[in-house]
């Protein structure tokens, strides 16, 4: 262990030199300083990649039946003289059977050993042997590795699972598959588990994508803070973890109510927003603009042609303004070249008719046509590209064109929407006057939670595509996501390449789509992979149980979970109206005598945490939201009032379900009496 541990240091060392001294060599253009700092960055995200997997390097290690044998890592170290491989990264292909073998399909295998260190020292060994053979005094055959992992305390952050990765979930991580892959599971089978592994795979084996980005999306700050250590104790320090609202980036902490905000969800808000900007690109008549002391006319034909010649040109409302100008600037210097030629044409004929003098023979066109021109060349030329620049220039133009075609501003476009019940009642057939009336809002009305996708939909009307996209998406708790929502995801990865986990059993009051074939058929139509993942490595079998009738409530179709878990049974205690709060704060103090060191969560009714803050139960454990509680989870997990997260906001039965299937240990249930 401690040879490698060397080598380790060996390669962080080496970076760090390597990088000193390309800061130190000299660089004289922009551009070498460019590259300079493009190679010390790598070799900076080099050493964090390195620095990252110094905690539990090795947790592996995989002996043949030939008699050679790997040691499986969260990198891959080699030799410097033969790079031969010291330690394997997980990722690899030869990393595979430490992962997928069995007793029935070895692999080839005869023993696979997990190890865990602390600090550099090896603290515990647990073999298994799969070729049928006899341990031998070198095998340490005990409590798989697994069952440690889950007994470990919880800690508030998620860990990493590389070294216990079950087949089942190994399969969808390790997956070659380059499209959309979809991970439907019940409560604590992995699924974030397995969505950020496939990152971190993504990054090891699909180059173009890691050099393109991922971004692992999630639905709430306090969420992603929960996993924010995995990747970087995977050695992957590069991919983006955001929220919707930080994708947009749009700050806003005000909510809409439930029905306004599952209405902005739905997708005929995109329509009715790229209906309300045709609005405001030339939707009819002509173009009249003075060029001097004359005006210079362009039918309506013409502006309609420009007009589909710049949408088709240039995404975004703004930038294809720009390209309808120029096409209109073109077309106004062809007009007045058609004028002038005309005019002249006139002078010609007229000073012909009253002096019996061809004026052509002493122009340059007559000049050119005796020396053997084409006929067809302009008899009287203008300098076209002057006239266009002093055109593309002139602030005459330039009204003109705003009259038809103006500069747009995204939060303007959402505004002339939701603030006009005409727009609405416009873009909006679909809808009833009803639910119309629940999207209308003031002009000084702050931007909600539900505006944020609405804004980026416009963003990219307006402005054309988001600046940065990724090669590869990863979205947790993607049920959650609004039609709206996925457009915006979408939108930020070009090439469809994406891995989507989740549970609709689970899903919040806002989403809009009831299963993966709706909320994804409008951007993939079928293309997609769905796995199923069946094992619970978080929820006991008990709390499964006792939470079986009110899943077939909610999600009568879904397979039910089996759990690796046992534990005690759940409890519930009943209290007076008034009583539920000091309920909890004494099974609190209960809980945290008889289980010390233990992470203890409460889950309430969003309006209760102000009042269960006040009597300072965060000493004992963390205060969550039902609304927030999707993805985390704890040791003991306390329930306050039930009924009260039930009737808090519309698909309360499902906010309870994911609230009771949180504990790793144990669950009560404080139910407070009818007044
Ligand atoms: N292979 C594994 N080895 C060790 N621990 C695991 C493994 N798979 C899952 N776990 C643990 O089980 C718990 C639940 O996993 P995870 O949060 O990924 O489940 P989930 O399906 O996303 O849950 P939910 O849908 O309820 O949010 C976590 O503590 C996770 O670390």
């Amino acid at each position: 262990m401690s040879s490698l541990y060397e080598v380790l240091a060996e390669r962080i060392s080496e970076a760090r030199e390597h990088r000193a001294s390309v800061l130190k060599a000299p660089a004289e253009s922009a551009g070498e300083v460019y590259e300079r700092e493009i190679a010390a960055e790598r070799l900076a995200k080099e050493i964090g990649r390195l620095e990252g997997a110094e905690k539990g390097l090795v947790f592996g290690r995989i002996d043949r039946t030939d008699g050679t044998a790997l040691r499986i890592g969260r990198i891959g170290l080699h030799t410097e003289e033969d790079d031969l491989p010291l330690l394997v990264d997980w990722r690899a292909k030869a990393a595979r059977p430490f992962y997928e073998a069995t007793p029935v399909h070895p692999m080839d295998l005869r023993r696979r050993r997990h190890l865990r260190l602390e600090e550099r020292t090896v603290v515990s060994v647990s073999d298994e042997l799969l070729d049928g053979t006899a341990p031998t005094d070198e095998d340490v055959v005990g409590d798989g590795p697994l069952t440690e992992a889950l007994s470990a305390r919880r800690t508030g952050r998620m860990h990493a699972a590389v070294a216990t990765l079950q087949a089942e979930q190994d399969e969808i991580v390790r997956s070659t598959h380059r499209g959309v892959t979809v991970v439907q599971g019940g409560p604590g089978t992995g699924k974030t588990v397995v969505a950020l592994h496939r990152a971190a795979y993504v990054l090891y084996a699909f180059p173009r994508a890691a050099e393109e980005g991922v971004l692992v999306v999630g639905p709430n700050a306090r969420f992603l803070d929960y996993i924010s250590q995995v990747l970087p104790s995977l050695g992957e320090n590069d991919v983006v973890l955001a929220t919707c609202r930080e994708l947009a980036g749009v700050s806003t902490d005000t909510a809409d109510p439930f029905e306004t905000a599952r209405l902005k969800g739905g997708p005929d808000l995109a329509d009715a927003l790229a209906g309300l900007l045709r609005v405001h690109q030339a939707p009819s008549g002509d173009f009249t603009v003075r060029v001097g002391r004359e005006p210079v006319h362009l039918p309506a034909g013409e502006v309609a042609a420009a007009r589909d010649a710049a949408v088709a040109a240039a995404p975004g409302h703004n930038p294809a303004r720009q390209v309808f100008k120029e096409l209109l600037v073109d077309a106004v210097a062809d007009a007045m070249q058609r004028d002038m030629g005309d005019l002249l044409e006139q002078i010609d004929a007229d000073a012909e008719r009253m002096s019996g003098i061809d004026l052509d023979r002493f122009t340059g066109a007559a000049r050119r046509r005796e020396e053997g021109a084409a006929e067809s060349a302009p008899v009287h030329e203008l300098d076209l590209d002057a006239i266009r620049a002093d055109l593309l220039e002139d602030g005459g133009v330039d009204r003109a064109v705003e009259a038809l075609w103006p500069r747009l501003v995204p939060g303007d476009l959402v505004k002339a929407l939701l603030t006009d019940a005409c727009a609405l009642a416009e873009h909006l057939p679909r809808l009833t006057a009803q639910d119309r009336s629940l999207l209308l809002r003031g002009p000084d009305a702050p931007w909600t939670d539900a505006d944020v996708p609405l804004l980026d939909e416009a963003a990219s009307l307006v402005d054309g595509p988001p600046e940065r996209s990724y090669g590869h998406v990863v979205v947790d708790e993607a049920q959650e996501l609004t039609a709206m929502q996925w457009r915006m995801i979408v939108r930020r990865c070009p090439a469809r390449a994406m891995t989507l986990v989740g549970d609709f059993a689970q899903a919040g009051p806002v989403a809009t789509a009831r299963d993966w074939k709706e909320a994804l058929g409008p951007h993939v139509g079928p293309r997609f992979e769905l796995h199923h993942l069946t094992v619970s490595y978080r929820t006991t079998q008990e709390i499964l149980d006792s939470v079986r009738d009110l899943l077939t409530r909610i999600a009568p179709d879904q397979r039910p979970t089996r759990s690796l878990r046992r534990g005690e049974s759940p409890r519930t205690l009943t209290t007076p109206a008034d009583g539920s709060v000091a309920a909890v704060v004494q099974e609190l103090r209960a809980q945290s005598t008889a289980h010390p060191g233990e992470l203890l969560g409460v889950i309430c009714a969003d309006a209760r945490v102000g009042e269960l803050k006040a009597r300072g139960i965060a000493r004992h454990a963390r205060i969550v939201p039902a609304s927030e509680a999707r993805g985390l989870e704890f040791d003991g997990v306390v329930v306050m009032d039930p009924e009260e997260i039930i009737t808090a906001r519309p698909g309360g039965e499902r906010d309870l379900y994911v609230a009771l299937t949180r504990a790793t240990k144990r669950l009560c249930t404080i139910a407070a009496q009818p007044a």
